[in-house]
Protein backbone atom coordinates (compact mmCIF):
# COMPACT_ATOMS: atom_id res chain seq x y z
CA UNK A 1 0.00 0.00 0.00
CA UNK A 2 2.56 2.67 0.93
CA UNK A 3 4.62 1.74 -2.10
CA UNK A 4 1.37 2.73 -4.60
CA UNK A 5 0.94 5.65 -2.73
CA UNK A 6 5.06 6.61 -3.84
CA UNK A 7 4.41 5.14 -6.62
CA UNK A 8 1.93 7.60 -7.81
CA UNK A 9 4.48 10.67 -6.19
CA UNK A 10 7.68 9.41 -8.06
CA UNK A 11 9.06 11.83 -10.10
CA UNK A 12 10.38 10.56 -13.43
CA UNK A 13 13.96 10.27 -12.78
CA UNK A 14 12.40 8.26 -9.41
CA UNK A 15 10.32 6.09 -12.05
CA UNK A 16 13.49 5.53 -14.56
CA UNK A 17 13.08 5.50 -17.93
CA UNK A 18 11.88 1.91 -18.95
CA UNK A 19 9.69 2.28 -15.69
CA UNK A 20 8.28 5.46 -17.32
CA UNK A 21 7.76 3.49 -20.78
CA UNK A 22 6.30 0.81 -19.16
CA UNK A 23 3.49 3.28 -17.51
CA UNK A 24 2.54 4.78 -20.71
CA UNK A 25 3.00 1.70 -22.77
CA UNK A 26 0.62 -0.77 -20.50
CA UNK A 27 -2.96 -1.27 -20.37
CA UNK A 28 -3.58 -0.26 -24.35
CA UNK A 29 -5.84 -1.72 -26.65
CA UNK A 30 -4.34 -1.00 -30.46
CA UNK A 31 -6.18 -0.40 -33.13
CA UNK A 32 -6.02 -3.16 -36.02
CA UNK A 33 -3.52 -1.26 -38.18
CA UNK A 34 -1.61 -1.62 -35.77
CA UNK A 35 0.68 -4.95 -36.42
CA UNK A 36 3.06 -4.55 -33.79
CA UNK A 37 3.14 -2.07 -31.01
CA UNK A 38 5.33 -0.47 -28.63
CA UNK A 39 7.69 -3.24 -27.22
CA UNK A 40 10.40 -3.46 -29.90
CA UNK A 41 13.22 -1.75 -32.35
CA UNK A 42 10.28 -0.15 -34.24
CA UNK A 43 6.22 -0.67 -34.66
CA UNK A 44 4.69 -2.08 -37.77
CA UNK A 45 1.61 -0.36 -39.37
CA UNK A 46 -0.45 -1.65 -42.10
CA UNK A 47 -1.13 0.55 -44.71
CA UNK A 48 -4.50 0.02 -46.48
CA UNK A 49 -3.51 1.44 -50.04
CA UNK A 50 -0.05 0.88 -50.20
CA UNK A 51 0.69 4.61 -49.16
CA UNK A 52 1.82 6.04 -45.74
CA UNK A 53 0.84 10.07 -44.86
CA UNK A 54 3.61 10.79 -42.50
CA UNK A 55 3.81 14.56 -40.54
CA UNK A 56 5.37 15.93 -37.37
CA UNK A 57 4.73 18.76 -35.16
CA UNK A 58 6.94 19.59 -32.26
CA UNK A 59 5.01 21.37 -28.75
CA UNK A 60 7.93 23.19 -26.16
CA UNK A 61 6.58 23.85 -23.56
CA UNK A 62 6.47 27.95 -22.29
CA UNK A 63 6.09 28.16 -26.08
CA UNK A 64 2.81 26.35 -26.83
CA UNK A 65 1.20 25.77 -23.73
CA UNK A 66 1.89 26.18 -19.78
CA UNK A 67 1.58 23.94 -17.36
CA UNK A 68 -0.12 26.92 -15.70
CA UNK A 69 -2.81 27.34 -18.26
CA UNK A 70 -3.27 23.44 -19.06
CA UNK A 71 -3.76 20.72 -17.49
CA UNK A 72 -1.55 17.84 -18.51
CA UNK A 73 -4.27 15.86 -20.17
CA UNK A 74 -5.38 18.69 -22.61
CA UNK A 75 -1.59 19.22 -23.02
CA UNK A 76 -1.79 15.32 -24.65
CA UNK A 77 -5.00 16.42 -26.25
CA UNK A 78 -3.20 19.51 -28.26
CA UNK A 79 -0.05 17.97 -29.29
CA UNK A 80 -2.29 14.88 -30.87
CA UNK A 81 -4.75 17.25 -32.58
CA UNK A 82 -2.51 19.31 -34.10
CA UNK A 83 -0.85 16.59 -35.57
CA UNK A 84 -4.26 14.91 -36.81
CA UNK A 85 -5.48 18.03 -38.52
CA UNK A 86 -2.19 17.71 -40.70
CA UNK A 87 -3.15 14.42 -41.55
CA UNK A 88 -6.77 15.74 -42.27
CA UNK A 89 -5.59 18.48 -44.61
CA UNK A 90 -4.24 15.79 -46.89
CA UNK A 91 -7.12 14.09 -46.61
CA UNK A 92 -6.54 11.13 -44.90
CA UNK A 93 -7.28 9.08 -42.04
CA UNK A 94 -5.17 8.53 -38.68
CA UNK A 95 -3.44 5.33 -38.07
CA UNK A 96 -0.99 5.45 -35.91
CA UNK A 97 1.51 8.24 -33.74
CA UNK A 98 4.70 8.35 -32.40
CA UNK A 99 5.62 10.01 -29.30
CA UNK A 100 8.82 11.86 -28.60
CA UNK A 101 8.75 13.24 -24.73
CA UNK A 102 11.38 15.30 -23.69
CA UNK A 103 11.06 16.37 -19.43
CA UNK A 104 12.65 17.87 -16.50
CA UNK A 105 14.05 14.99 -14.06
CA UNK A 106 11.52 16.53 -11.03
CA UNK A 107 9.04 16.14 -13.27
CA UNK A 108 5.86 14.15 -11.63
CA UNK A 109 4.94 10.62 -13.17
CA UNK A 110 1.49 11.89 -13.09
CA UNK A 111 2.46 14.41 -15.57
CA UNK A 112 3.24 11.77 -17.72
CA UNK A 113 0.44 9.51 -16.86
CA UNK A 114 -2.55 12.47 -17.65
CA UNK A 115 -0.35 13.58 -21.05
CA UNK A 116 -0.09 10.12 -22.04
CA UNK A 117 -4.10 9.30 -21.09
CA UNK A 118 -5.03 12.72 -22.76
CA UNK A 119 -2.60 11.94 -26.58
CA UNK A 120 -4.84 8.01 -25.88
CA UNK A 121 -8.02 10.16 -26.11
CA UNK A 122 -7.59 12.05 -28.56
CA UNK A 123 -5.69 9.45 -30.87
CA UNK A 124 -9.01 7.22 -30.09
CA UNK A 125 -11.56 9.70 -31.36
CA UNK A 126 -10.45 8.78 -34.74
CA UNK A 127 -9.22 4.87 -34.28
CA UNK A 128 -5.39 5.69 -34.38
CA UNK A 129 -2.95 4.47 -31.67
CA UNK A 130 0.03 5.44 -30.38
CA UNK A 131 2.27 3.07 -31.63
CA UNK A 132 5.88 3.94 -29.93
CA UNK A 133 8.12 7.02 -28.87
CA UNK A 134 10.84 7.81 -26.88
CA UNK A 135 11.73 9.46 -23.60
CA UNK A 136 14.34 11.74 -22.89
CA UNK A 137 15.57 14.21 -20.25
CA UNK A 138 15.46 17.50 -21.57
CA UNK A 139 15.24 20.97 -19.55
CA UNK A 140 11.30 21.73 -20.53
CA UNK A 141 8.33 19.59 -21.09
CA UNK A 142 8.51 18.91 -25.25
CA UNK A 143 6.74 16.81 -27.17
CA UNK A 144 7.02 15.36 -31.03
CA UNK A 145 4.44 13.37 -32.39
CA UNK A 146 4.48 12.20 -35.87
CA UNK A 147 1.58 10.82 -36.97
CA UNK A 148 1.05 8.68 -39.54
CA UNK A 149 -2.49 8.28 -41.77
CA UNK A 150 -3.78 6.47 -44.55
CA UNK A 151 -5.21 8.19 -47.51
CA UNK A 152 -7.86 4.86 -48.27
CA UNK A 153 -7.46 5.29 -51.96
CA UNK A 154 -8.23 8.91 -51.84
CA UNK A 155 -5.74 11.14 -54.17
CA UNK A 156 -3.79 13.46 -51.77
CA UNK A 157 -4.99 17.35 -51.60
CA UNK A 158 -1.55 19.60 -51.34
CA UNK A 159 -1.15 23.17 -51.15
CA UNK A 160 -0.67 23.51 -54.54
CA UNK A 161 -3.54 22.68 -56.93
CA UNK A 162 -5.69 25.90 -56.30
CA UNK A 163 -6.78 27.23 -59.32
CA UNK A 164 -8.24 30.89 -60.33
CA UNK A 165 -12.07 30.85 -60.15
CA UNK A 166 -12.26 27.79 -57.13
CA UNK A 167 -14.00 29.09 -54.20
CA UNK A 168 -12.05 29.21 -50.82
CA UNK A 169 -13.92 27.73 -47.59
CA UNK A 170 -12.78 26.92 -44.29
CA UNK A 171 -14.39 24.13 -41.93
CA UNK A 172 -14.20 24.28 -38.57
CA UNK A 173 -13.38 27.31 -35.78
CA UNK A 174 -11.54 30.17 -36.77
CA UNK A 175 -10.06 32.81 -34.14
CA UNK A 176 -11.22 31.24 -30.49
CA UNK A 177 -8.00 29.64 -29.69
CA UNK A 178 -6.45 32.98 -30.43
CA UNK A 179 -9.12 34.64 -28.18
CA UNK A 180 -8.60 32.17 -25.23
CA UNK A 181 -4.58 33.23 -25.51
CA UNK A 182 -5.65 36.48 -24.82
CA UNK A 183 -7.35 35.95 -22.06
CA UNK A 184 -5.03 33.24 -20.61
CA UNK A 185 -2.03 35.62 -21.24
CA UNK A 186 -4.35 38.57 -19.24
CA UNK A 187 -4.47 36.29 -16.20
CA UNK A 188 -7.99 35.38 -16.56
CA UNK A 189 -9.30 32.28 -16.44
CA UNK A 190 -12.93 32.30 -18.21
CA UNK A 191 -15.07 32.50 -20.52
CA UNK A 192 -14.24 28.66 -20.92
CA UNK A 193 -15.56 28.44 -24.22
CA UNK A 194 -12.25 30.43 -25.46
CA UNK A 195 -9.92 29.30 -23.05
CA UNK A 196 -10.75 25.44 -23.88
CA UNK A 197 -9.87 26.61 -27.22
CA UNK A 198 -6.54 27.71 -26.65
CA UNK A 199 -6.38 24.00 -24.40
CA UNK A 200 -7.71 21.98 -27.01
CA UNK A 201 -8.37 22.45 -30.46
CA UNK A 202 -11.27 20.81 -32.01
CA UNK A 203 -10.00 20.12 -35.59
CA UNK A 204 -13.12 19.38 -38.17
CA UNK A 205 -11.29 16.00 -38.55
CA UNK A 206 -14.21 14.21 -40.89
CA UNK A 207 -14.13 17.69 -43.24
CA UNK A 208 -10.48 16.66 -44.61
CA UNK A 209 -11.59 13.40 -45.93
CA UNK A 210 -14.95 14.72 -47.45
CA UNK A 211 -13.13 17.31 -49.17
CA UNK A 212 -10.75 15.22 -50.65
CA UNK A 213 -13.75 13.06 -51.88
CA UNK A 214 -15.35 16.41 -53.11
CA UNK A 215 -12.75 17.28 -55.23
CA UNK A 216 -10.80 20.08 -53.09
CA UNK A 217 -8.10 21.18 -55.09
CA UNK A 218 -5.58 22.60 -52.28
CA UNK A 219 -5.89 22.01 -48.47
CA UNK A 220 -3.96 22.93 -45.47
CA UNK A 221 -4.69 23.24 -41.65
CA UNK A 222 -4.81 26.72 -39.93
CA UNK A 223 -1.94 26.30 -37.45
CA UNK A 224 -0.39 29.65 -37.44
CA UNK A 225 -3.56 32.07 -38.94
CA UNK A 226 -5.97 31.86 -42.14
CA UNK A 227 -4.23 34.47 -43.57
CA UNK A 228 -0.85 33.11 -43.24
CA UNK A 229 -1.61 29.35 -43.63
CA UNK A 230 -3.88 30.88 -46.92
CA UNK A 231 -0.72 32.24 -47.68
CA UNK A 232 0.79 28.97 -48.26
CA UNK A 233 -1.71 27.62 -50.99
CA UNK A 234 -1.53 30.82 -52.73
CA UNK A 235 1.88 30.46 -52.93
CA UNK A 236 2.57 26.93 -53.79
CA UNK A 237 -0.24 27.41 -56.31
CA UNK A 238 1.32 30.34 -57.55
CA UNK A 239 -1.87 31.90 -57.21
CA UNK A 240 -3.73 34.76 -55.11
CA UNK A 241 -6.87 34.57 -52.78
CA UNK A 242 -9.08 37.25 -51.64
CA UNK A 243 -11.30 37.04 -48.82
CA UNK A 244 -15.27 38.54 -48.55
CA UNK A 245 -15.17 40.39 -45.77
CA UNK A 246 -18.90 39.66 -45.66
CA UNK A 247 -18.23 35.66 -45.58
CA UNK A 248 -15.88 36.32 -42.64
CA UNK A 249 -18.06 35.41 -39.48
CA UNK A 250 -17.13 36.80 -35.94
CA UNK A 251 -18.77 34.86 -33.19
CA UNK A 252 -20.76 37.12 -31.09
CA UNK A 253 -19.09 35.36 -28.15
CA UNK A 254 -15.38 36.75 -29.69
CA UNK A 255 -16.78 39.97 -30.10
CA UNK A 256 -18.03 40.27 -26.30
CA UNK A 257 -14.60 39.08 -25.16
CA UNK A 258 -12.34 41.03 -27.44
CA UNK A 259 -14.57 44.35 -26.06
CA UNK A 260 -13.61 43.25 -22.77
CA UNK A 261 -9.81 43.03 -23.06
CA UNK A 262 -9.71 46.20 -25.62
CA UNK A 263 -8.78 43.58 -28.44
CA UNK A 264 -10.32 42.95 -32.29
CA UNK A 265 -12.04 40.01 -32.54
CA UNK A 266 -12.15 40.26 -36.55
CA UNK A 267 -7.90 40.28 -36.30
CA UNK A 268 -8.31 36.69 -34.16
CA UNK A 269 -10.84 35.23 -36.72
CA UNK A 270 -8.19 36.37 -39.21
CA UNK A 271 -4.85 35.99 -38.05
CA UNK A 272 -5.19 33.54 -34.73
CA UNK A 273 -3.63 29.89 -34.88
CA UNK A 274 -4.34 27.22 -33.06
CA UNK A 275 -7.58 25.97 -33.91
CA UNK A 276 -6.65 23.69 -36.32
CA UNK A 277 -9.71 24.31 -39.04
CA UNK A 278 -9.44 23.20 -41.98
CA UNK A 279 -9.07 25.67 -45.53
CA UNK A 280 -9.73 24.44 -48.93
CA UNK A 281 -10.39 25.06 -52.53
CA UNK A 282 -12.83 23.92 -54.71
CA UNK A 283 -14.28 23.86 -58.10
CA UNK A 284 -16.95 26.65 -58.86
CA UNK A 285 -20.41 25.75 -59.21
CA UNK A 286 -20.59 22.83 -57.22
CA UNK A 287 -22.09 22.31 -53.43
CA UNK A 288 -19.68 22.39 -50.90
CA UNK A 289 -19.28 19.47 -49.02
CA UNK A 290 -20.92 18.97 -45.15
CA UNK A 291 -19.11 22.21 -42.34
CA UNK A 292 -17.50 23.92 -44.86
CA UNK A 293 -18.18 27.39 -45.53
CA UNK A 294 -16.95 30.00 -48.25
CA UNK A 295 -15.16 32.71 -47.32
CA UNK A 296 -13.51 34.23 -51.15
CA UNK A 297 -12.00 33.08 -54.02
CA UNK A 298 -9.05 31.87 -55.60
CA UNK A 299 -7.41 35.02 -58.15
CA UNK A 300 -4.94 35.41 -60.62
CA UNK A 301 -1.91 36.77 -59.28
CA UNK A 302 -0.33 36.48 -55.54
CA UNK A 303 -1.09 36.76 -51.70
CA UNK A 304 -3.78 37.19 -49.86
CA UNK A 305 -6.30 40.03 -49.71
CA UNK A 306 -9.34 41.02 -47.95
CA UNK A 307 -12.18 42.57 -50.47
CA UNK A 308 -8.98 42.80 -53.05
CA UNK A 309 -6.94 44.99 -50.10
CA UNK A 310 -3.60 43.61 -48.47
CA UNK A 311 -4.21 43.01 -44.78
CA UNK A 312 -2.21 45.56 -42.40
CA UNK A 313 -0.22 43.68 -39.57
CA UNK A 314 1.02 40.28 -39.28
CA UNK A 315 -1.24 37.83 -41.00
CA UNK A 316 -0.41 35.08 -38.29
CA UNK A 317 2.01 33.30 -35.67
CA UNK A 318 5.59 32.71 -36.89
CA UNK A 319 8.91 31.37 -34.25
CA UNK A 320 11.92 33.72 -33.29
CA UNK A 321 9.51 36.88 -34.22
N1 LIG B 1 13.25 20.42 -40.02
C1 LIG B 1 12.58 20.11 -41.13
N2 LIG B 1 13.08 19.25 -42.03
C2 LIG B 1 12.39 18.94 -43.15
N3 LIG B 1 11.20 19.43 -43.44
C3 LIG B 1 10.66 20.28 -42.58
C4 LIG B 1 11.31 20.68 -41.38
N4 LIG B 1 10.53 21.54 -40.72
C5 LIG B 1 9.42 21.69 -41.48
N5 LIG B 1 9.50 20.94 -42.59
C6 LIG B 1 8.51 20.81 -43.64
O1 LIG B 1 8.12 22.08 -44.11
C7 LIG B 1 6.72 22.13 -44.41
C8 LIG B 1 6.07 23.26 -43.64
O2 LIG B 1 6.23 23.00 -42.26
P1 LIG B 1 5.24 23.62 -41.21
O3 LIG B 1 5.68 23.15 -39.85
O4 LIG B 1 5.09 25.07 -41.44
O5 LIG B 1 3.87 22.90 -41.61
P2 LIG B 1 2.66 22.59 -40.67
O6 LIG B 1 2.97 21.53 -39.69
O7 LIG B 1 1.52 22.37 -41.58
O8 LIG B 1 2.47 23.95 -39.85
P3 LIG B 1 2.53 24.11 -38.25
O9 LIG B 1 3.90 23.68 -37.80
O10 LIG B 1 2.26 25.56 -38.02
O11 LIG B 1 1.46 23.21 -37.70
C9 LIG B 1 6.17 20.77 -44.04
O12 LIG B 1 6.11 19.98 -45.21
C10 LIG B 1 7.23 20.20 -43.11
O13 LIG B 1 7.30 18.79 -43.13
C1 LIG C 1 2.53 29.84 -23.76
C2 LIG C 1 2.04 30.11 -25.14
N1 LIG C 1 2.47 31.20 -25.79
C3 LIG C 1 2.05 31.45 -27.06
C4 LIG C 1 1.18 30.60 -27.68
C5 LIG C 1 0.69 30.90 -29.09
N2 LIG C 1 1.28 30.03 -30.09
C6 LIG C 1 2.31 29.23 -29.87
S1 LIG C 1 2.73 28.33 -31.23
C7 LIG C 1 1.52 29.05 -32.15
C8 LIG C 1 1.28 28.73 -33.60
C9 LIG C 1 1.41 27.29 -33.95
O1 LIG C 1 2.71 26.82 -33.67
P1 LIG C 1 3.49 25.84 -34.65
O2 LIG C 1 3.77 26.61 -35.92
O3 LIG C 1 4.72 25.44 -33.91
O4 LIG C 1 2.57 24.68 -34.92
C10 LIG C 1 0.81 29.98 -31.39
C11 LIG C 1 -0.32 30.79 -31.86
C12 LIG C 1 0.76 29.47 -26.96
N3 LIG C 1 -0.08 28.55 -27.48
N4 LIG C 1 1.20 29.25 -25.70
MG1 LIG D 1 4.74 21.86 -38.54
MG1 LIG E 1 1.10 21.33 -38.26
MG1 LIG F 1 -0.34 22.11 -41.38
Amino acid sequence: MGSDTSAQDQTVSEAGEFGLIQRVTSGRAQPAATLLGPGDDAAVLAASDGRVVATTDVLVEQVHFRLAWSTPHQVGRKAVAVNLSDLAAMGAVPTGLLVGLGCPPETPTSVIDELSAGMWEEAQRVGAGLIGGDMVSAPALTISITALGDLQGRTPVTRSGACPGDVVAVAGRLGWAAAGLAVLGRGFRSPVAVVGAQRVPEPPYAAGPLAADAGATSMIDTSDGLLADLGHIAEASQVGIDLRDELIEVPQRLTEVASALGADARHWVLTGGEDQALAATFPPDQPLPEGWRAVGAVVEGSGVTVDGATYEGSSGWEHWR
